[in-house]
């Protein structure tokens, strides 16, 4: 007989858990063990019998919950954003301690999306220029979005390898920023409107010729195979996985 999946979700009531708290509940192979809002203790994780945590939090609450359920052996996945290098060194530091425990770090769940970023990596170092647009509901509380950020990440790493110069924009003056962020030498733009969930364009721009990869979550059900895999996969991954991706076979 294989080990219970014993879920606690931690921001169960925010519009991302609320979600998941019915797709582990519709999930046969998964047992829903505890519900954690905004000022709950943790503790209740523990004695909920919880094996797996999910965090759908808030960028600055996502770390505690995270060592928490690492120190006390239980798998994580993660989808809050806000997990830059800093935060992600601390909890491999953390793993070294618990070499059983299994975190995925997934700035998005959405099989598209992942597909959409592996693709503009891919293509990033055969064009001269490369931005992102990343597009959001206007309660979102972070820019630029966690997605747009390790897309761009992946695209400077890749064009890094490839000896790619910067995008050319050298004369441009931006006095009131409206070039937008720099996220490892790609510019992303942010979008806030009302009517939207969750969407990116990367734009790849050549001599005569654009290329665009764009992706659209028009609902939160697009996050939630992605869940459900990291929550069955999880413990056969022991560590830090960053990104979905790591636990699909995308090839090259
Ligand atoms: N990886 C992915 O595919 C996706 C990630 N996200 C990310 O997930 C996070 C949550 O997004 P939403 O659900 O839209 O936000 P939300 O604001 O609707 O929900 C967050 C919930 O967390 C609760 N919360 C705050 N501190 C807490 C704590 N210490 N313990 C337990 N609960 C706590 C809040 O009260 C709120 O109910 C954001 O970082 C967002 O960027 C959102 C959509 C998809
Ligand atoms: O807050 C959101 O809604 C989303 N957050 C994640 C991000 O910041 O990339 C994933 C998705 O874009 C939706």
């Amino acid at each position: 007989m294989s080990t219970p999946i014993n879920v606690a979700i931690l921001g169960a009531r925010g519009r991302m858990g609320a979600a998941a708290v019915k797709a582990v509940s519709d999930a046969p192979d998964l047992n829903l063990v505890a519900q954690l809002g905004r000022g709950d203790d943790l503790q209740a994780i523990l004695d909920a019998g919880a094996t797996h945590v999910v965090d759908l939090t808030v960028p600055d609450q996502s770390e505690e919950n995270v060592l928490f359920a690492v120190r006390n052996g239980l798998h994580a996945v993660v989808g809050t954003t806000g997990w830059d290098e800093a935060k992600l060194e601390r909890l491999r530091a953390e793993l070294a301690q618990h070499p059983e425990v299994g975190v995925l770090i997934a700035p998005n769940f959405a099989l598209g999306s992942v597909l959409a970023t592996a693709f503009a990596a891919r293509a990033a170092k055969y064009f001269e220029s490369v931005e992102i647009v990343e597009l959001h509901h206007p309660n979102k509380v972070d820019a630029p979005s966690g997605t747009a950020v390790r897309t761009a990440e992946l695209i400077g790493a890749a064009r890094r390898e490839a000896g790619v110069p910067a995008s050319p924009d050298a004369t441009t003056s931006d006095p009131d920023g409206a070039r937008g962020a720099v996220v490892d030498g790609v510019h992303v733009h942010a979008v806030r409107l009302r009517g939207l969930v969750a969407h990116q364009e990367v734009l790849l721009g050549g001599e005569g010729e654009q290329l665009t990869i764009r992706h659209d979550s028009y609902d939160r059900v697009s996050f939630m195979p992605g869940v459900l895999l990291g929550l069955r996969e999880a413990a056969n991954h022991p560590g830090l996985t960053h990104g979905l991706d790591g636990y699909l076979e995308l090839g090259q």
